[in-house]
């Protein structure tokens, strides 16, 4: 079964310069995190998704997370403008790639500054996380460039991402760690014991990706009739990444 398209993009060798806000600084393994990079895009291989390669942003040490670069909804690709300057120039591949897909292609104007991490769809809902990267400016961009969908804002606390926060498995339900999201607007919420078990991506059917880091909660998904699709990020873990960023996905419409 195809799903669709999951976009990556191969990391920077200089990765290890990436941007870290909310944790302490460790050193990265860039060999190790290639390993990594091609297991992960061989899960949503084997998960039934052909996955195409954004052109690699040598000069960008965090563009591997491309998930932040771009909102894709429908036929539709909004351009994200980080609200950290240094990431803005990933964009510009972003927009090659999607625009290949045929997708048809929006984007964030200034002042708005939004990352693709903090943009978490649900059915006709979008979430948007207004914290570090995404302003009010760019919540109100999206309610005019999506209106058949229902933009809601969400704000953060220390956390880089809301979907660093809070995550939607298929069944209508969210998982959250407690204390970084006012969860009161999601419905459903499920909360997880170990932080990098909020993030989840939704792989089609019952699979569900999640970090190897997350042990109990990927037993919990399995407890839950779900399929846990289990990859080791830690190398871009200590960056602050999860499962979620390292990838976009273009569903078949
Ligand atoms: N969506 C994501 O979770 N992105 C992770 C981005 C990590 C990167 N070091 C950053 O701070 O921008």
């Amino acid at each position: 079964m195809n799903h669709g398209i999951a976009l990556v993009r191969r990391p920077s060798s200089r990765l290890a310069e990436g941007l870290v806000t909310h944790i302490e600084r460790s050193t990265v393994d860039i060999e190790l995190a290639r390993r990594q990079h091609d297991a992960y895009s061989a899960a949503l291989e084997g998960a039934g998704w052909t996955v195409r390669d954004v052109v690699p942003a040598e000069h960008c040490p965090d563009s591997v997370f491309v998930e932040d670069t771009v909102l894709v909804c429908g036929n539709r690709a909004v351009l994200a403008r980080s609200g950290a300057p240094q990431r803005r120039p990933e964009v510009a591949g972003t927009e090659s790639a999607v625009r290949a897909v045929g997708l048809d292609v929006t984007r964030i104007e200034t002042p708005g500054t939004l990352d693709g991490g903090d943009v978490l769809q649900a059915g006709d809902t979008v979430y948007v996380g207004r914290g570090g990267r995404t302003n009010g400016e760019a919540i109100r961009q999206l309610r005019r460039l999506l209106p058949d969908r229902r933009v809601v804002g969400v704000p953060l606390g220390r956390v880089l991402h809301l979907k660093s926060a809070v995550t939607a498995l298929p069944d209508g339900t969210f998982l959250t760690w407690p204390g970084l999201v006012d969860t009161a607007v999601f419905p459903a919420v499920r909360t997880v014991d170990e932080e990098p078990g909020c993030h989840v991506v939704p792989l089609g059917g019952d699979r569900v990706l999640i970090a190897a880091s997350a042990p109990k909660t990927a037993a919990l998904l399995d407890d839950l009739g779900f399929t846990p699709v289990v990859v080791d990020i830690s190398e871009f873990e200590k960056l602050e990444g999860c499962v979620t960023c390292l990838s976009v996905l273009v569903p078949q419409v």
